[in-house]
């Protein structure tokens, strides 16, 4: 499989706060890959490092063959990035924010059609600061993948959402996945990464505490659901699978 993403033994320091203290993990390409952890595990500051947004002390990343931070825009055009929170200008309109996010690129995806597959399309005229948090949420992730993506990070992308709206966002990925797109995610939903996940890295405090496919997790620690495996290693001392 042809690897896409490689981080080197990245490190990154807030102050005397060790957020990330030396982490190393592969993606290949059409994986879906889950980066998991407590509130705080680095999860975050991982991937601002992965897309070139945050500068780390240390560590080598390569994201489709380059250096983010100093092609930041070649990366830009090949990857959809959603972020937890992702802010719109809230007096723009729900189809002038995918209408701007279009115009950005040379060959973007139908966003109408993207709208009806999130069952926004009644919602094109309204202004963002209208919608509700989860349909906020879902914006983000049809702005995220306009320009078709090669790799798509998604941090925390289910949060907020209803249980229907969760269904149809996993189906989408399920769908991008086939269609040969890697997937990044964070997610404090275990069902979610269980059922997306080809593989998964679980951060401790900064560092990788177990990377491996998830039913080999579930095998190795005798658990029926991967929450327990979780739980379990937020309790443990490093162990790498
Ligand atoms: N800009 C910053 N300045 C100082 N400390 C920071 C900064 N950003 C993050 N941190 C700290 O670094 C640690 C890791 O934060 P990060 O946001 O990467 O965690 P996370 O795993 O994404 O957490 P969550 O699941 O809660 O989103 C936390 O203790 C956080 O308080």
């Amino acid at each position: 499989m042809e690897t896409i993403l490689d981080v080197t033994d990245l490190r990154k320091r807030y102050g005397s706060l060790a957020a990330v203290g030396g982490v190393s993990f592969t993606v290949g390409r059409g994986e879906i890959f889950g980066l998991l952890g407590h509130n705080g595990a680095g999860k975050t500051t991982v991937l601002e490092c992965v897309l070139g947004v945050r500068t780390p002390d240390s560590g080598t990343i390569r994201l489709l063959g380059m250096d983010p931070r100093e092609q930041r825009k070649k990366v830009f055009s090949r990857v959809g990035v959603q972020f937890q929170e992702t802010r719109f200008q809230d007096k723009l309109r729900v189809g002038e924010a995918c209408e701007l996010a279009a115009s950005l690129y040379r060959r973007p995806k139908d966003w109408r059609e993207l709208l009806r597959h999130f069952s926004l399309s009644d919602k094109e005229g309204l202004p963002v600061s209208a919608l509700s948090g989860g349909e906020r949420q879902t914006l983000a992730v049809v702005i995220a993948q306009v320009h078709e993506p090669e790799v798509l990070f998604l941090d925390e992308l289910t949060t907020g959402l209803d249980p229907a709206a969760r269904r149809s966002v996993w189906a989408y990925i399920k769908e991008l996945k086939a269609q040969g797109v890697s997937v990044i995610l964070t997610s404090h939903y275990m069902d979610e990464v269980e059922y997306l996940c080809d593989r998964i890295a679980l951060m401790r405090s900064g560092t990788l505490a177990a990377l491996g496919r998830p039913e080999e997790l579930l095998e190795i620690h005798e658990k029926k659901c991967l929450e327990d495996v979780f739980l379990l290693y937020m309790e443990k001392e490093m162990e790498a699978v």
